[in-house]
């Protein structure tokens, strides 16, 4: 998938249609990844397995965004993307195997997530954090440039049909475990999102009780 050179980025001589024959066979592959995690998650949780796949109507949409990161001369003070948590239900990273530069934060700490070959990096997102209660939390990321090399990313994010109620998991809910999050319909999260993402926030943080 990759084709960078020095000076920037190859496109190569290839047709729309193989761009687009090769990105719906990647995304009907890592479907099944997708589904694999949702239920792998819903097991832990110890609920009903296909809870969070069933959350998936056939109007939820899914988006594919290409990330390009071109050279930079003051990583120390130009982030490629600002610190953030991705907002739908799982987002699937395919990372540059050559540049590094995602970095996660825990404890008010940043971690360098390393370049792999053959790795897919999977992100659980803000709905899903809410859908779960909290117990699996949705991590805030950013991207670091770098003074001689590019990178790119290819990310994948699902998310869930816009007239969809976000709430946690009833399976998950009883009178030791109240909800840990505010009821909301998902396309007022999706709006407050963006707001909250210019002003540098994150707005599941305005949902939690
Ligand atoms: O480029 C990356 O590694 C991360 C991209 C990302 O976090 C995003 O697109 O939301
Ligand atoms: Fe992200």
């Amino acid at each position: 998938m990759r084709g960078i050179s020095p000076s920037g980025p190859v496109t190569p001589n290839l047709s729309e249609s193989f761009y687009r024959d090769v990105l719906q066979e990647y995304a009907s592959r890592i479907k099944k990844i997708r589904d694999l995690v949702l239920r792998s998650i819903a097991k832990l949780l110890e609920i009903d397995e296909d809870y969070f796949v069933n959350q998936i109507s056939n109007k939820a949409p899914g988006f594919a965004r290409f990330n390009y990161y071109p050279p930079c001369p003051r990583p120390d003070l130009v982030l490629g993307l600002r610190a953030h948590s991705d907002g739908g239900l799982l987002t699937i990273l395919f990372n540059d195997d050559t540049v590094g530069g995602l970095q996660v934060q825990r404890d008010g700490r940043w971690y360098n997530v390393p370049a792999k070959p053959h790795t897919l990096l999977i992100n659980l997102a803000d709905c899903l954090e809410i859908m779960n209660n909290g117990i699996f939390t949705s991590p805030v990321h950013r991207v670091v440039t770098n003074v001689e090399k590019d990178r790119l990313s290819l990310a994948v994010f699902y998310a869930v049909d816009a007239e969809m109620m976000l709430e946690p998991a009833p399976g998950l809910l009883d009178d030791k475990r109240p909800p840990r999050y505010k009821k909301m319909v998902a396309k007022d999260f999706v709006a407050g999102l963006f707001e909250h993402f210019r002003q540098g926030k994150r707005f599941i943080d305005t949902l939690k009780i």
